[in-house]
């Protein structure tokens, strides 16, 4: 378990495809986050040779479900740990995660607790132009309409509790996802401005 007084974690969320990869990238630049996609370290897990998870994670990505928190809090608790143990840095955006209300409660619990959550809010339309797009090269097994349909419907009945639940607790901030890349990242500038002089404070 980590201090949230020394390790600092923003949840970041979003339907699929709303841009929650492209603008890490941007505030790992500029802010020098360590930046954690569940989805990412979970596709590695699954490319390892001898993980005893690859066929149920390939089958939950396939079809849009969550893989078993138990495996993907250990992928992020242990590249937590690496990073602060090589680099010593302590701020973090876990992206894609959780998608669950069970995986909020357990990583709050057992891992860290999240300072706030982006929100990157968009529309069904615009995520499903997106992510058919990046499927022309992605390699991605879930960029193609079947699994794209299935991650919406997993993304509104599990994963947006997640986000209504951080929300009574005034821990969301949300942001036009609708808008251009640019565009975007000045909202998140703004939000990350006002929130790291806070904690600097
Ligand atoms: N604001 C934007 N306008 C147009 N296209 C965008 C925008 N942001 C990201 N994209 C593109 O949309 C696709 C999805 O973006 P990205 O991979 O960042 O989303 P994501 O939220 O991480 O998706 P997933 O949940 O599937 O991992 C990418 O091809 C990306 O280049
Ligand atoms: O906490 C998580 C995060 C992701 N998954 C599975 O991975 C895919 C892809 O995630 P992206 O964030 O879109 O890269 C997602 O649809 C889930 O199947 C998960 O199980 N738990
Ligand atoms: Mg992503």
């Amino acid at each position: 378990m980590f201090d949230h007084n020394d390790v600092f974690v923003i949840f970041v969320l979003g339907g699929p495809g709303s841009g929650k990869g492209t603008q890490c990238a941007n505030i790992k630049n500029d802010y020098g986050f360590v930046h954690l996609s569940a989805g990412d370290l979970l596709r590695e897990e699954q490319q390892r040779e001898g993980s005893e998870f690859k066929e149920l994670i390939q089958t939950c990505i396939r079809e849009g479900k969550i893989v078993p928190m138990e495996v993907t809090i250990a992928l992020l608790e242990k590249s937590m740990q690496e990073a602060i143990d090589t680099d010593g840095k302590k701020r973090f955006l876990v992206d894609g995660f959780p998608r669950k209300m069970d995986q909020a409660i357990k990583f709050e619990k057992m891992v860290v607790e999240s300072q706030f959550t982006l929100y990157f809010e968009c529309s069904e339309e615009t995520l499903v132009t997106r992510l058919l797009k990046r499927g022309e090269s992605s390699g991605r097994i879930d960029d193609n309409i079947e699994s794209i349909k299935k991650r919406f419907q997993t993304f509104k009945d599990t994963s947006f509790p997640v986000i209504e639940y951080y929300e009574e607790k005034s821990k969301v901030r949300k942001i036009n996802a609708e808008q251009d890349r640019e565009s975007v990242y000045i909202d998140v500038q703004k939000i990350l401005d006002i929130s790291l002089q806070r904690s600097d404070a």
